[in-house]
């Protein structure tokens, strides 16, 4: 087997000859927690569906744990745990019972209904009726439904959508422990790079059903390395200035701003502005937050 658990190859779903999904290849490797970016709308939860088999990609392929997912889904789905949006239950059963229903299906022993109550730390609560739940509990119990079955994969659909900051952080540290404890995979999706930036070890973005980035997230924050503002009398002026120098930059907020200069260049250009009687009043580094980084990649802010 190769090092990849989930590798798709052009994956694409049309509806009504629109693509939803458009060739995506997405690359995930063992033992990573993958953060799958995108604003709503873009094409996660679809991508998701295909990936586990509930909808059928109009072209491409899947290939999960090493294995094309058309040619033996049942066996492959079996190593996957998943929670797609909001996870039923019988609200008037304990946790316990719920969990127990999903055991008969999967055939597990019944010592692992214990043991993935303790994991998502619901052990406490373990005999209350689910409905008495906070939406926060109830993504936990989720998470131990899906891993019931011991996969060797989860994929999480937007689990802390509608969770308050205590929930989106136990639901996190959650995550956070399945590859090293228990050498789970993660695939999480989110449409805040916020949620997934202190977890995943590497983002795909997708934008109108296209990857747009897909890479570490060392490799995203360096996308993010400095930029320098300038504020000084006359920006217009000192715009043209700059021009004349060749460098490109803009005026923003009533400073100029460079993206990509370095020490010599601002070394030479403060000089020229002095030189031409500007008044330079502070030279300042600015760097792009991860935020403005994701915001710059899905289109929504075409230039900082
Ligand atoms: N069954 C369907 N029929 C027609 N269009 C669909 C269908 N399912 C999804 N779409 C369209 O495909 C696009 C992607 O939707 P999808 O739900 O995958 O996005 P998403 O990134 O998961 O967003 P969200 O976070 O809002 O769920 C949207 O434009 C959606 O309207």
């Amino acid at each position: 087997m190769n090092n990849y658990v989930i590798r798709t190859n052009g994956l694409t779903k049309s509806y009504r000859g629109r693509a939803a999904v458009d060739g995506l290849n997405l690359e995930i490797k063992k033992g990573e927690i993958y953060g799958f970016l995108g604003p709503n709308g873009a094409g996660k939860t679809t991508t998701i569906r295909m990936l586990l088999g509930l909808i059928r990609p109009t072209k491409g392929t899947v290939e999960i744990l090493g294995k094309d997912l058309q040619k033996d889904k049942i066996n492959i789905l079996r190593r996957v745990g998943s929670l797609v949006e909001y996870p039923s239950y019988y609200g008037h059963l304990t946790a316990i019972e719920n969990l127990e229903a999903i055991r008969r299906i999967l055939n597990v022993p019944k010592s692992r209904i214990d043991e993935v109550l303790e994991i998502v730390s619901l052990t406490k609560e373990a005999k209350r009726a689910v409905k008495g739940y906070s939406l926060g509990m109830k993504q936990r119990l989720g998470i131990a439904s899906a891993l019931l079955g011991s996969p060797e994969l989860l994929i999480l659909d937007e689990p802390t959508n509608g969770l308050d900051p205590s929930g989106i952080h136990e639901i996190r540290e959650l995550i956070k422990r399945m590859p090293q404890e228990h050498g789970i995979t993660v695939l999480v999706s989110s449409h805040l790079l916020g949620e997934v930036e202190q977890m995943a070890g590497t983002v795909g973005i997708i934008r109108e059903g296209r990857m747009v980035f897909q890479d570490t997230i060392v490799n995203l924050r360096q996308k993010a390395a400095g930029g320098i503002n300038i504020s000084l009398s006359e920006p217009e002026s000192a715009l043209w200035l700059a021009k004349d120098n060749g460098l490109a930059g803009m005026v923003q907020d009533g400073k100029l701003y460079f993206d990509g200069i370095n020490d010599n260049q601002v070394a030479g250009l403060v000089k020229r502005l002095v030189e031409n009687g500007h008044l330079i009043y502070r030279v300042e580094e600015r760097n792009k937050s991860l935020e403005d980084i994701f915001m710059e990649v899905i289109g929504e802010v075409k230039s900082l």
